[in-house]
């Protein structure tokens, strides 16, 4: 019998026009990740979990058209120990300013094909940052 616990996210991919993608790291955390997060029971679809999260981590505004879905990817949660994160990700845009909110306390642009030493969550290293390079 296995112990592991399954988490839920949606998370986005968002890229500025020189392709680089916006990270994230939560206080207390030394990763970075994919803006995103858990469903509410209130949310209507993905896109609206991605929106409210968007709007609650960045302040910004979502975009649903041209919404672009990545896949449903998974791996060992970043910060909770014994536990895999299982995502639907998907390519959006925003608008408006961006600024670090709520838990945020780093925004980040990176290069997916260059990533050197950042310290990047599992799910983002392996799954998500390798379908963003050509
Ligand atoms: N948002 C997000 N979470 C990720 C990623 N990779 C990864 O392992 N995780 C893990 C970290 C957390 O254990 C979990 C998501 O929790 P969260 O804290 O972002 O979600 P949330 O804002 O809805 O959580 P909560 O404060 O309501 O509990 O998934 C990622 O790229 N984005």
């Amino acid at each position: 019998m296995s112990s592991t616990k399954l988490i839920r996210i949606v998370a986005a991919v968002i890229r500025d026009e020189a392709g680089r993608v916006l990270m994230v790291r939560k206080r207390g955390a030394e990763v970075l990740q994919q803006p995103g997060g858990k469903r509410d029971p209130g949310d209507r679809d993905d896109l609206h979990t991605l929106e409210r999260e968007l709007h609650e981590e960045l302040g910004c505004t979502m975009r649903r058209e041209g919404a672009h879905r990545l896949g449903c990817l998974s791996a060992p949660a970043a910060n909770e120990p014994g536990h895999v994160v299982e995502a639907e990700v998907y390519e959006v845009r925003v608008e408006g300013t961006i600024e670090a909110r709520a838990e945020i306390e780093e925004i980040r642009w990176i290069d997916p094909a260059a990533t050197g030493d950042l310290l990047i969550a599992r799910l983002s290293r392996e799954q998500i940052l390798p379908l963003l390079v050509i």
